[in-house]
């Protein structure tokens, strides 16, 4: 049976409706039922983030809905987290602790797990550093009850296993890097697919690649990265399903899972998969969040193509005006839905018009052994023909360097 949640937003100054939506998709996301939602606007109060007379309304809510849970919007301090626990009497977390209930849900790889511990444990040593503080102050009142040689013993133990994982997240990201090179180096065009979270990145690529991955429909469906090999009008190509992008996702979130982003920078195309059936405030919204994570990872707008999707939804005329909002990006726009094969060929001609060193040659090869299977593995042909001395011409094209070493090899033979 699903858990029963209460989700509680504290705003500033107004309530914003696209907070409270993308903390209903998460809370479901990762397996609860919102049984209720409590909204305050006004300044941080320092005990327990909302005010008090709303604690109280929230401890009612929990009692009268039977919730397991409470989930707020706002990033809690540890006092807080401790607080309201003590007030509501059950567990109490933060957006943070809630996106990553969600990737350790779906984390399969053993790079996507450790960079789910490395995100809690930094989490945990800003904890600790809190009740280093408090209790220097003499303000922890029982709260942790270890005392302060203990919280200092653990920032140690935290300190130290933080550095243990980050040499072995950083093995492992040399060994990747590794493998994409040697993609590269058999010929293999790379493609990823980016985007925000539910944009429809695993249908299209499943699509692209016609082999089937998870996908539910609920955000971060995809955690770690997905390769696959497939032919893109012909061409050898590597297509990668990378995470789905969330705005202001916590900064040491995003430094976590700069691992699984991180290969993005080494394809040679990115499509950015934007869902356009949503309003033109959300496009924007997830739109910009998007080119800003492609910035951070130093990805180069040259490479990136533009997935309008899920035009199956919309009107000709709406599709029209939100392509002409992102194509002033300055970006190519390609209108498609996933879901139902549309526009996928437009689609596959602007990705293969980016394919870098791409040179066309002519060869010709013995018809036995196995060089033919060998081309066709490595470019695209155009053209095959048969001579008159018992040889085959191929007319192909690829990567200049790949062609290279083929021409090489069978001057060889
Ligand atoms: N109508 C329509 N729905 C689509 C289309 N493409 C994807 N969807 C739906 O949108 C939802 C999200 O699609 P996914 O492919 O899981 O999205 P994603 O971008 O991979 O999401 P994450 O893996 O969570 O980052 C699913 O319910 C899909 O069926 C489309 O072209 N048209």
């Amino acid at each position: 049976m699903a858990k029963r949640a209460i989700l509680v937003f504290r705003f500033d100054y107004k309530a914003n409706d696209s907070s409270i939506r993308e903390l209903e998709e998460l809370a479901s996301a990762a397996g609860y039922e919102v049984v209720g939602t409590l909204i305050q606007t006004r300044v941080e109060d320092p005990k327990y983030n909302i005010g008090r007379g709303k604690v109280h309304e929230l401890r009612d809510m929990v009692t009268r809905e039977k919730a397991d849970k409470v989930i707020f919007f706002n990033t809690l301090k540890p006092s807080q987290t401790y607080n309201l626990r003590k007030e509501l009497g059950v567990d109490v977390i933060d957006r943070y602790e809630l996106i990553l209930e969600i990737f350790a849900q779906r984390a399969g790889s053993q790079e996507a797990k450790l960079q789910i511990e490395l995100a809690r444990l930094k989490r945990e040593v800003s904890f600790a550093r809190e009740y280093i503080n408090l209790s220097k102050r003499g303000e922890l009142h029982g709260f942790l009850g270890g005392g302060k040689y203990a919280v200092d013993a653990y920032y140690t133990y935290l300190s130290n296993r933080i550095a243990l994982i980050e040499r072995v997240l950083e093995k492992i990201r040399a060994q990747k890097n590794a493998r994409w090179a040697r993609r590269s180096e058999a010929g293999l065009y790379a493609v990823s697919l980016v985007g925000y979270t539910g944009a429809g990145k695993s249908t299209l690529f499943q699509r692209m690649t016609q082999e089937s991955v998870y996908i539910d429909g609920k955000p971060f469906a995809t955690l770690s990265t997905l390769s696959r090999r497939t032919k893109i009008l012909g061409y050898p190509v590597i297509v990668t399903d990378t995470i789905g992008f969330i705005d202001s996702l916590p900064e040491q979130l995003i430094d976590a899972f700069y691992t699984t982003l991180g290969e993005t920078l080494l394809a040679d195309v990115v499509v950015l998969v934007v869902d356009v059936s949503e309003d033109i405030g959300e496009i924007k919204r997830k739109f910009n969040a998007s080119i800003s994570v492609l910035s951070d990872l130093g990805v180069p707008l040259g490479k990136v193509v533009i997935a309008a999707n899920k035009i199956d939804l919309m009107e000709a005329e709406d599709i029209k005006r939100k392509a002409a909002v992102l194509q002033a990006s300055g970006l190519p726009v390609v209108p498609v839905s996933a879901k139902q094969g549309v526009g996928l060929k437009r689609l596959s001609e602007v990705i293969v018009s980016k394919f870098p060193d791409k040179v066309t040659e002519t060869l010709l090869i013995p018809s036995d052994g196995g060089m033919l299977e060998e081309v066709l593995t490595k470019c695209k042909v155009v053209d095959i023909s048969g001579t008159w001395d018992g040889k085959i011409r191929l007319v192909v094209e690829g990567r200049a360097n790949i062609i290279e070493k083929l021409k090489a090899r069978y001057r060889e033979q």
